[in-house]
């Protein structure tokens, strides 16, 4: 059984040669494109590009539960979730690598939930991200000598649209990055009892500083540096425990109302 997912973020639209593709169906419609599996450095490892094969799907309209129900069915139990995003800080530099410890939910309208009743869950979101995977791409990316954060707060916004300047300069005094979806997919998976990971790398200074941010140069500056994630996915999957001792999936003994 596949134990490992990636979900790819914007400008990540495979991080293998698949051996094989699935089609899922889930209760929640199709995941963004077909499963790949395949292996990384001898892991086998499922990939979704979140946005689909093609982008064609916006943040907003992401089908976050059917790809984390599609994960989740093939067996997968950790879930590396790779992003782009701005940054509201100066020391967050583009190009660098950001391993987040926290979030901080600005989204509006989606589906935050498997459990919409008549089961009802309250999951424990106060330290969502897995320590046992992100110690380990932390350490990986140290030792690869890139450019990388221990921790940052990921602001979750809405989207399409990019902030205006005020909310910029708001977000700034709370968060370190800022992107469009980490939120639900960090939730969905904990609410299976799954591992999140989010490796996430800067792309701009988003609209506080001077030259505001747009959706060209996130994609030119993820580009130049897919080569960061690839490499770090290398190293750091061989060195994640096939058995988990985070205690990720001991939130699902006490969500259950
Ligand atoms: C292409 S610009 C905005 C777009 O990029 C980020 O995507 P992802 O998180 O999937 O890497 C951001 O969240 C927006 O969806
Ligand atoms: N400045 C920004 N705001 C929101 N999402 C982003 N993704 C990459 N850069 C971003």
């Amino acid at each position: 059984m596949v134990k490992i997912g990636i979900i790819g973020g914007s400008g990540v639209y495979g991080v293998f040669e698949p051996k094989e593709t699935v089609k899922v169906h889930t209760p929640y419609g199709r995941p963004s494109a077909p499963v790949e599996i395949g292996e990384i450095e001898g892991v086998e490892v499922a990939f979704i590009p979140r946005h689909g094969k093609n982008h064609e799907f916006p943040p907003h309209e992401v089908p976050y539960r059917a790809n984390i129900w599609a994960l989740h069915e093939l067996g997968v139990e950790r879930v590396i979730g790779v992003t782009a995003v701005g940054s509201l800080r100066e020391e967050y530099k583009p190009g660098d690598i950001v391993v987040t410890d926290q979030f901080i939910d600005f989204t509006k309208k989606r589906d935050y939930t498997f459990y919409n009743g008549p089961r009802v869950a309250h999951v424990s979101m106060a330290d969502p991200f897995c320590p046992e995977m992100r110690k380990i791409f932390y350490e990986t990316a140290k030792d690869l000598g890139f450019p990388v954060h221990e921790k940052g707060t990921y602001v979750c916004i809405e989207g399409p649209r990019f902030s205006t300047r005020a909310e910029s300069f708001m977000f700034r005094q709370y968060a370190h990055i800022i992107g469009m979806t980490l939120v639900p997919e960090i939730n969905l998976a904990r609410e299976l009892g799954m591992c999140y990971a989010n490796i996430a790398t800067v792309t701009d200074y988003d609209v506080w500083a001077d030259k505001p941010v747009d959706a060209q140069e996130v994609l030119k500056v993820m580009a130049e540096n897919n080569y960061k994630v690839q490499e770090l996915l290398k190293k750091a999957i061989p060195l994640i425990p096939e058995e988990r001792k985070c205690g990720c999936a001991d939130v699902l003994k006490s969500m259950f109302v």
